[in-house]
């Protein structure tokens, strides 16, 4: 089964041994100062949990405050996965802005939200069904270059987020799977009846979150994020595992659901309803005991930003193929040293803020924070690294 431990290790390897990219522990200590001062700023932004997506700042006054409407809660879960399977695109982000003056995040959520308001609902069978030309119209991707007929640049987005959904189907419905609830179905049988109101959710009747990770990444191709590092001294090679979507996939069905008892009939909803206002006392199948023992989310945001803030120390090589917007190509030395180095640095951020007390984030919250700061004015220009090969982030 995969575990944090796994993927922890497996990424302080590369921290260790890393040519390209080190963290710095006098640059750490200083960013812990300023998180602790800046930790309220954030935690009001992310507290509203009643909208479908976190919506970072610039993204105010748009359709994503709304509410989405779900007929039920398997349909919702559902979206839910499906939105963090197809996280990806950050290589694309100039791009995208070129085209419709959108970031990658905003076309994915955006295309998701499209999806669902013409009434596709993500089940194995519609996802392995899925047409390319389907998926490019939600997502407002171009195939071809109007002028010339041409394959348009964009096309290869395209086609990624199509492979991650396909993929995706045809791997639920390989294993007998109608869709992503019946994994969370066959991981917890049965809701644990739930702790009386104020009763703590870290009890061990809440379900832990490994058991579905490690299902949902067995079933699903592109959750599967892990490469072959080659360690540069003793050459000697090793998997290291990132899991970035999946864990997301955690995070947001804690952050939206785990005061909703997911199966009940729909007068229970309305007492659901009322008890998710009191997080902890209806723990039902999301309230994941170990939520804190996830990793980061990690993409190209959480590098940049700890770059920038000085936690990691980046060599001038590499700063200038960033600055310089060169790819990197998935898997490449320089892309898992600067995934595996913010992984490893956020989980020591995480464990000095919480012994100094003052403020106490799980990593998912770190990461949250993390990637509102990437859209903060003074940080939305600064050039991340970009790997548009990947299908991982
Ligand atoms: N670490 C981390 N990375 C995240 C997200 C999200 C957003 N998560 C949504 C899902 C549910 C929530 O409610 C959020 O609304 C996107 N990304 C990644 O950023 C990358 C850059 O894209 P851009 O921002 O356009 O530049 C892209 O690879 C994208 O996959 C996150 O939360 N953490």
């Amino acid at each position: 089964m995969l575990s944090r431990e796994a993927i922890l290790e497996s990424c302080q390897r590369v921290a260790g041994c890393g040519a390209h990219v080190s963290i710095s522990d006098e640059g750490l200590e200083r960013f812990v100062g300023q998180l602790e001062t800046d930790w309220p700023k954030f935690a009001k932004q992310v507290s509203v949990d009643d909208t479908p997506v976190i919506v970072p700042e610039p993204w105010k006054d748009t359709k994503f405050q709304e509410r989405l409407i779900f007929s039920d809660e398997r349909t919702e879960v559902n979206w839910i996965v499906a939105h963090c399977l197809i996280e990806i695109g950050h290589g694309w982000r100039h791009q995208l802005q070129a085209h419709h003056n959108r970031g990658a995040s905003q076309t994915i959520t955006l295309g998701m939200f499209t999806s669902h308001q013409a009434g596709f609902t993500y089940t194995a069978r519609h996802m392995a069904d899925l047409t390319l030309e389907q998926v490019a119209g939600w997502f407002n991707l171009p195939l071809r270059v109007e002028a010339t007929g041409a394959a348009h640049p964009l096309a290869v987005f395209a086609e990624q987020l199509h492979r991650c959904l396909v993929g995706a189907g045809q791997g639920l419905l390989a294993a007998g799977m109608a869709d992503f609830f019946d994994v969370v179905d066959a991981v917890t049988p049965a809701a644990p009846a739930p702790p009386p109101v104020g009763a703590d959710a870290s009890a061990a009747t809440c379900p832990s979150a490994w058991p579905l990770i490690s299902r949902l990444v067995g079933l699903c191709p592109a959750f599967n994020d892990r490469e072959m590092y080659t360690d540069p001294k003793t050459h000697q090679a090793a998997p290291v595992l990132f899991m970035k979507k999946v864990q997301l996939a955690m995070a947001e069905l804690y952050r939206r659901l785990d005061g909703w008892v997911l199966d009940m009939k729909k007068v229970q909803l309305a007492m659901a309803q009322l008890y998710r206002r009191f997080r902890r006392s209806d723990p039902g199948r999301f309230a994941f005991r170990d939520i804190d023992s996830l990793t980061v989310f990690v993409d190209n945001v959480l590098p940049c930003m700890l770059r920038v803030n000085g936690v990691l120390r980046v060599s001038p090589a590499l700063t200038a193929r960033i600055e310089a917007r060169q790819p990197l190509d998935p898997g490449s030395p320089e892309e898992m040293e600067l995934r595996a180095c913010a992984l490893v640095a956020c989980s020591r951020l995480v464990a000095r803020l919480r012994e100094r007390g003052v403020v106490s984030p799980t990593e998912a919250d770190l990461d949250y924070y993390l990637w509102l700061m990437g859209k903060w004015d003074q940080y939305r220009d600064v050039e991340r690294h970009y790997t548009p090969g990947t299908i991982y982030y």
